[in-house]
């Protein structure tokens, strides 16, 4: 928290933006155990009905909240306010929540535009919550392709203070100097950080970039502009559905492998990504699984599970998702996981 001259109360804002799966929560997880992160809230949205994020952030203090309506560029005239107006209660209440900044992580699919305007011009939490970064994590193994093909990519990037370069450990030299280059075609300003895992000072990415209300109102008109009643029009996520599966009992680890893989192998283009907490055969302790597109992550094993639930969640998030479902019933049918369709 800082104060102005007024004497009033300020909570600078963080936006972490990148598309689907680039490692957004992972630089969280890593960011929220320095000590300059002390009494940071941080704001999560995801797509989909199932959140599986802030299960995975641990804290040791502040606080993680999951926004759960959908995503936050289409939703956040509600969702943004509400959610921070809940921050500042807790703050001043009984409890009185140590408040000091806040990061917002929005689904990898989100529009910055609207989410900036609100940010900027939304009475109730302009002047409170000043929005000091944008940090946008690029996914070094797709990022070519994410940009070449989704308009939000480019303009995640377009709109950083800082980019967070990802996964460079798992790209070649030459695909990262593409990305590289790339990146610095749409957004020639914003110093470009290699990251692996998530390793990084956090102080350089919520240092105050003083970001200037006609800019972010110039980022706003970009990608949509309020209608009569107030509603945020931009760009749908065309065609882009999610799934979200649960499992009551054990999975055996070789049909999960089998089911991802043939997942992966039937749907990798427009598998834009695949998330999970799982409970498997033989361990008592929840495993996390990732995947974007035909990369697979090294499953993770949790210390504890979030929660009393163990029913297994896993997300699907696919491209033209209406034409394949018919494809996607099948294979979930065929897997011998009694999956039952959450949303
Ligand atoms: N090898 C490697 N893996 C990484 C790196 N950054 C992230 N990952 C992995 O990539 C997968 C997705 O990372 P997340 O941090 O969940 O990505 P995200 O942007 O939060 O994903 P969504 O919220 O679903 O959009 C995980 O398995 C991470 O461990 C990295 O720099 N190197």
């Amino acid at each position: 928290m800082s104060s102005e001259p007024d004497g009033l109360p300020r909570w600078p804002v963080t936006l972490l933006i990148g598309m689907l799966g680039s490692g957004k929560t992972t630089l969280l997880r890593h960011i929220l155990l320095d000590p300059a992160m002390r009494g940071t809230a941080v704001l999560i949205n995801e797509i989909g009905e199932i959140g599986i994020d802030h299960h995975l952030i641990e804290r040791i203090d502040g606080e993680t909240v999951l926004m759960r309506s959908g995503c936050l560029c289409c939703t956040m005239r509600a969702d943004l306010p509400q959610s921070l107006n809940a921050l500042r209660r807790r703050w001043l209440g009984d409890d009185r929540l140590d408040l000091r900044r806040v990061v917002i992580e929005t689904t990898g699919l989100a529009v910055p535009g609207p989410i900036l305007r609100e940010l900027a011009t939304n009475p109730l939490v302009a002047s409170d919550f000043p929005l000091s970064s944008v940090v946008a994590t690029v996914d070094a193994q797709h990022a070519l392709r994410q940009t070449r093909s989704r308009e939000e990519a480019r303009q995640q990037i377009a709109v950083a203070d800082i980019v967070v370069l990802t996964k460079t450990d798992l790209a070649n030299k030459a695909t990262t100097a593409a990305v590289r280059r790339e990146v610095s075609g749409l957004n020639p300003r914003a110093p470009v950080i290699a990251v692996t895992s998530g390793v990084v000072d956090a102080k350089r990415l919520i240092a105050d970039h003083d970001r200037k209300e006609e800019d972010i109102r110039a980022w706003a008109d970009v990608d949509g502009a309020p209608d009569p009643l107030g509603h945020v029009t931009h760009a749908p996520h065309n065609g882009i559905g999610t799934l979200s599966l649960e499992a009551r009992d054990p999975i055996a680890w070789a049909a999960l492998t089998a089911f991802l893989s043939g997942l992966v192998g039937e749907f990798a283009p427009s598998l834009l990504r695949f998330k999970g907490i799982l409970n498997v055969l033989g361990s008592d302790l929840p495993v996390v699984v990732h995947g974007v597109h035909d990369a697979f992550y090294p499953a993770e094993t949790l210390e504890a599970w979030p929660t009393q639930d163990r029913n297994s969640r896993l997300v699907l998030i696919l491209d033209r998702m209406a034409q394949q479902r018919e494809k996607l019933s099948r294979l979930i049918g065929s897997s011998g996981i009694d999956w039952s369709i959450a949303g």
